[in-house]
């Protein structure tokens, strides 16, 4: 039975088309019918539809028969292939053997494919390099193959040619995994040692972890132990993953992946990562290996109307079940009241995240602009971490200020190399490595990790017309020559708006600031000024003219519903509003800070 499992993910340079192959996998192995069959069947959610790209890592169980006639159990684990997600592709690899690394036959090589590639070789997995869409017109393959060969090391002999949207090759690729990909090695009669790789929270069965069994067995009835808290439960049921359902099974053996219900209520008693043993005979050690989620961006997010602020509780706290990276604390601001100072991967995750708490939970939120971790060490020898810029002491307080770099490597056609050298400078990068494969190039430099957040990718995508890629990781913290902005807000310092910059930045940023501020607040009665100060020493200043009639004025004696309609429209308007002092502000304002200065 072992020998006939497969377990194994899909990874790729984002848009490489994963979840496509993915979809005609499930197709060619008749696990959806023709007629379930829809676009990007394994991104279940609503959101991963709509944005066409995975957030998190699925599963799913398949049934293969080889062409030699025997039926295989294939376990397809996807993952997200976005920079911000790595970690979920991390802990996808922990709970497979082997690795189809797919690559666009248009695009060739680019830095997640080299990121990706280096991550399955760290799990020794067997990697299976695909040639994709080769149905384009603009295809290359026998080119990318060769690039395959050149830049990872593997024999363009090994590739495999195919097209997820046509499905040639694809029958090639599932006998591949057949033949190449070893069956997991699991002990049955050892004591029982299950990685959770992924969870979800249900309504009524609570936490469901999502378990790789790595040696003995598990089934209704045992009773296990969850490894890091020591809790006890007792195993409600377990089953595997059929498309779109969770499907009990009897037991789940060495090497299957499954889940597994056992009444967990609370959130922490089953964390991704930690690993689930028997209680009466537990396995020597965890499944080791495991990286924890760290994030590395910050951001405040408040409810617009105050009274939200436990159901905001909730939905953290539910979707944290769901999204191993995410972490929160609550936080007061003056300017926006109750709410929570969370924890990112990337700004991409810290909107998704955003997006999700709207929708899923039907909240209304303002988000203040995502910021790096500062390092800071006081005069009195004391050393702060600050996760958020209003939170950074006076200058005469602080001897020095440290912020993260990140080690990025861009690979780029050799063409662009010149432009990228400048933005990166620009940047305050600095270089630290480059080198040529073939007629490309890659670039190594260290570079403020605070610089690249903003509009970095979007940059380097427009000045290589779409060619050059990236990938970073974070590379330890360095002095800078930081300071604190405040914005003032008709005089009164918001401390949602706080920032940190460059000394040599501080100025240019401050007065975009200022003025986007300025552009958009609405009107109000009267003038409302905008400043931007360092300590205290204002740097810009604008101003938001007063309205000259007000909305009602001109209904005066009029149409009664044309004035409730009035009325109507300008609540609608203030939805996503909050009022400071007098002024109403929108949630545009808050995220102002991202757009200024960064070019
Ligand atoms: N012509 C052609 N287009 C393809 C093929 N495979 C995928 N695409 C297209 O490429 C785009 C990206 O495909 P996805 O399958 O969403 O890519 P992905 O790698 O899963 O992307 P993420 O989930 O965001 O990482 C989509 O527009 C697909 O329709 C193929 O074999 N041929």
């Amino acid at each position: 039975m072992q020998e006939r499992i497969r377990n194994f993910s899909i990874i790729a340079h984002v848009d490489h088309g994963k979840s496509t192959l993915a979809d005609r996998i499930l197709q060619m192995t008749k696990a959806v019918s023709d007629r379930e069959m829809r676009e990007q069947f394994l991104d279940s959610l609503e959101l991963e539809r709509e944005r066409g790209i995975t957030i998190k890592a699925s599963a799913v169980r398949l049934f293969y028969q080889s062409k030699a006639g025997e039926t295989y159990i294939f376990n397809l684990i996807d993952t997200p292939g976005h920079v911000d997600f790595g970690y979920e592709v991390s802990r996808a690899l922990a709970a497979v053997e082997g690795v189809l690394l797919v690559v666009d036959a248009s695009q060739g090589v680019e830095a997640q494919t080299i990121a990706n590639f280096y991550l399955a070789m760290e799990h020794e997995h067997t990697i299976i390099p695909v040639i994709n869409k080769i149905d384009l017109p603009g295809a290359q393959p026998l080119e990318v193959a060769l690039e395959v060969e050149e830049v990872l090391g593997i024999p363009a002999d090994d590739c495999i040619f195919a097209s997820g949207k046509t499905g040639q090759g694809v029958d090639d690729i599932l006998e591949a995994i057949v033949a190449r990909i070893p069956a997991p090695k699991g002990r049955p009669e050892h004591p029982l040692q299950a990685l959770i790789f992924d969870s979800i929270f249900d309504a009524y069965q609570g936490v469901i972890p999502y378990v790789r069994v790595m040696d003995g067995s598990i089934q209704p009835g045992d009773t296990i132990r969850i490894w890091s808290t020591g809790k006890v439960f007792e195993v409600d049921k377990v089953g595997v993953f059929r498309p779109g359902a969770l499907e009990p099974v009897a037991r789940l053996g060495p090497g299957e992946v499954g889940w597994v219900t056992a009444a967990i209520r609370e959130i922490g008693d089953a964390q991704v990562g930690d690993t689930i043993t028997s209680a009466q005979n537990p396995c020597e050690a965890p499944y080791p290996g495991f990286q924890p989620a760290k994030p590395v961006v910050f951001a405040g997010l408040y409810p617009t109307d105050t009274q939200e602020y436990n159901r905001l509780r909730e939905a953290l706290e539910k979707l944290k079940l769901n999204d191993a990276a995410l972490s929160f604390e609550p936080e007061t601001s003056e300017a926006l009241g109750f709410g929570f100072r969370c924890g990112f991967l990337g700004l991409l995750h810290a909107e998704i995240v955003q997006e999700r708490l709207e929708r899923e939970f039907d909240l209304d939120l303002i988000s203040t602009a995502p910021s790096v971790i500062y390092r800071v060490k006081l005069t009195n020898g004391e050393e702060i971490e600050i996760h958020n810029p209003s939170e950074l002491p006076n200058p005469d307080k602080i001897e020095a200020i440290y912020e993260p770099y990140v080690k990025l490597t861009v690979y780029t056609p050799e063409e662009y190399v010149g432009s990228i050298m400048q933005l990166l400078q620009e940047k305050r990068g600095k270089m630290s490595n480059m080198h040529y494969v073939g007629k490309r190039v890659e670039l190594v430099y260290e570079v403020p990790f605070g610089e690249i957040l903003y509009d970095f990718h979007d940059r380097l995508k427009s000045i290589s017309r779409g060619y050059a890629s990236m990938d970073y990781e974070q590379a330890g913290y360095q002095e800078g020559d930081l300071v604190k902005v405040s914005i003032l807000v008709n005089e009164e310092p918001v401390d949602a708006l706080a920032f940190i910059a460059h000394k040599d930045k501080a100025y240019g940023i401050g007065r975009e600031i200022v003025d986007k501020l300025a552009e958009v607040i609405p009107r109000q009665q009267f003038a409302v000024p905008i400043q931007a100060a360092i300590g205290g020493k204002i740097i810009a200043r604008a101003t938001v003219k007063a309205l000259r009639k007000d909305v009602l004025a001109k209904c005066y004696g009029g149409d009664v519903t044309r004035k409730k309609k009035l009325l109507e429209k300008q609540k609608e308007g203030k939805k996503r509003m909050k009022a400071i002092g007098k002024v109403d502000v929108p949630q545009e304002a808050f995220l102002a800070v991202l757009s200024a200065g960064r070019d």
